[in-house]
């Protein structure tokens, strides 16, 4: 490269970076591309390396642009560059160099949420779906609310990246310069290709504004509630324009869906745009649809809300505090240490609150508020504010039994059985069936440990088809004998030291 050249190229790249001229500018030999991890109507994305970091990078179907087209993609890269958010996919610079066009971005780990939303074997209980869908509505109303705004006019599921947390980040904002104003029916064999997220004005040529995406996020919601595809029976885009813009068609919500949820999509793809929410407001619907989630119990899901709406996690003593004075009793700081007051807030300590993995930094112990609904299942309901404290008492009954020994899936529970003559036995939460409790009990010598399902309906128990007031009615009353299992004696209860340890400190100046 002779001086004259080096000085050109040094300007030019001195000129890409400096603030007003664009993008933070890339050059390509700075690139390594490694595997192609997605397709999408304007790129090919490939995994791959830049600066020693590992990114995805977006390599432009089209590289010939004109001087127009090319000066708009290097505003719009240039105002992408400004947008920082923890749910929106962070853009690392560009190449902007008609012929080698690309587009840098963190890669975020987990893909898209459309394939994982539409992987049976992938668990995603409708809590952590509804927290994902906060993620992607906190990051387009980053967008929403920049200066000047970024309506990103294809929001989908596809869009929406997934990280290793969990945490879904918004990804292909801005661009609209290259990217094509309406896609159309590519495969006539399925409904993918058709606008299935556009709204009904944009569809129709009408003006496209934030409210535009809000439609599209309806559509995601739906989506997500569902893990099922939108508009699949389509396959016209003219017929399916109709059914949507002229019809109002909208996917079926199904009727056990929360109804918070519900008025939540319904809204959200009205078909008046002037009638949809904000995505602020969307937020703060998607806090309380959080905690309906979570809780089942009616009380719960108040007292959670009222206490602690955006949190899904808690500090020990706040929680145990805002209980009490829910409750209307004394608490910890004001009850007698001998109490039973105190006992009831020691039990539920034990089984609610966990340490924390980051356990010897300091940090105390927490509620979660998924457990919180869990325990609410096995020994709810909760009464209203100053109407005693059922769920305290029966939790400290259950724990001070020996054979209780709560959280236990079927392996642990098999090794602590181990050893132990036949007839011996616990009780624990089931690890399948919130609500539910399973008794584990050796049955013979060498055979397995037998596990037997004890379910919960209206406060009662039902162990093989009798109905029980109690899990120690059960252990005092129960037959044997009927499925080859031995009755139930509790002095073969095989002890839980870690609950037991609980009542033999009454007198202690433990704190709680
Ligand atoms: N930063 C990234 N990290 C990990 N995967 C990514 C990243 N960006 C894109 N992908 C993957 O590549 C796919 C294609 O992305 P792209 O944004 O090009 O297309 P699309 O949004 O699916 O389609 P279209 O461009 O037609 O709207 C995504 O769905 C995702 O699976």
């Amino acid at each position: 490269m002779d001086p004259q050249q080096l000085r050109d190229q040094t300007a030019f790249y001195q000129d890409l970076n400096s603030d007003k001229s664009g993008p933070p500018e890339i050059r390509p030999e700075e690139i390594t591309f490694e595997e192609l991890i997605g397709t999408g109507s304007f790129g090919k994305v490939y995994k791959g390396r830049c600066r020693q970091k590992a990114v995805a990078v977006k390599l432009l179907h089209k590289q010939n642009y004109d001087a127009a087209t090319l000066a708009a993609f290097r505003k719009e890269v240039h105002l992408m560059s400004k947008i920082y958010h923890p749910n929106i996919c962070l853009f690392m610079g560009a190449c902007t160099i008609p012929g080698k066009c690309v587009i840098v971005t963190e890669l975020v780990p987990k893909g898209n949420l459309e394939t994982l939303l539409h992987d049976e074997k992938i668990q995603l209980p409708l809590y952590l779906r509804m927290k994902m869908a906060r993620d992607a509505a906190l990051g387009i109303n980053w967008l929403h609310e920049s200066n000047p705004v970024f309506v990103h006019r294809d929001v989908k599921s596809s869009n929406l990246l997934v990280d290793e947390n969990m945490q879904v980040k918004i990804c292909d904002f801005g661009l609209s310069a290259l990217k094509q104003k309406h896609k159309m029916l590519k495969d006539q064999s399925s409904a993918k290709g058709t606008p299935l997220y556009m709204a009904p004005e944009v569809m129709m040529f009408k003006e496209f504004n934030e409210s535009s995406d809000v439609y599209s996020f309806g559509i995601v919601l739906w989506e997500i509630l569902t893990r099922k595809e939108p508009f699949s029976h389509h396959r016209e885009l003219e017929k399916f324009r109709e059914a949507v813009c002229v019809k109002h068609e909208r996917p079926p919500v199904p009727p056990e869906c929360l109804e918070s949820l519900r008025r939540l999509i319904e809204r959200c793809w009205d078909k008046d745009p002037l009638r949809r929410p904000s995505f602020k407001e969307i937020i703060s619907a998607l806090d309380h649809i959080i905690v309906d989630a979570a809780i089942s119990d009616v009380r719960g899901r108040e007292f959670w809300k009222k206490s602690f709406l955006t949190e899904k996690e808690v500090p020990w003593d706040a929680f145990i505090d805002a209980l009490c004075e829910w409750n209307k009793v004394a608490n910890r700081t004001q009850c007698d240490k001998n109490s039973l007051e105190y006992l009831n807030i020691k039990c539920l300590k034990a089984i609610l609150a966990d340490v924390p993995k980051s356990e010897g930094t300091g940090v105390e112990n927490v509620v979660n508020i998924e457990k919180f609904g869990k325990i609410l299942e096995f020994f709810g309901p909760m009464m209203a504010p100053g109407e005693g404290t059922p769920i305290m008492d029966s939790i400290r009954e259950i724990l001070a039994q020996k054979w209780f020994h709560g959280d236990l899936d079927t392996v642990e529970a098999a090794s602590r059985l181990n050893g132990n003559p036949v007839g011996s036995f616990l009780i624990r939460f089931s690890s399948t069936n919130p609500g539910n409790f399973t008794i584990s009990q050796v049955v013979s010598e060498q055979g397995p440990v037998k596990h037997q399902r004890v379910s919960r309906q209206n406060g009662r128990f039902i162990y093989q088809n009798v109905l029980y007031n109690s899990l120690i009615e059960i252990v005092a009353k129960s037959g044997g004998g009927t499925n080859g299992d031995i009755k139930l004696d509790s002095s073969m209860g095989v002890p839980n030291y870690k609950f037991m340890s609980l009542f033999c400190n009454v007198h202690g100046n433990d704190q709680y």
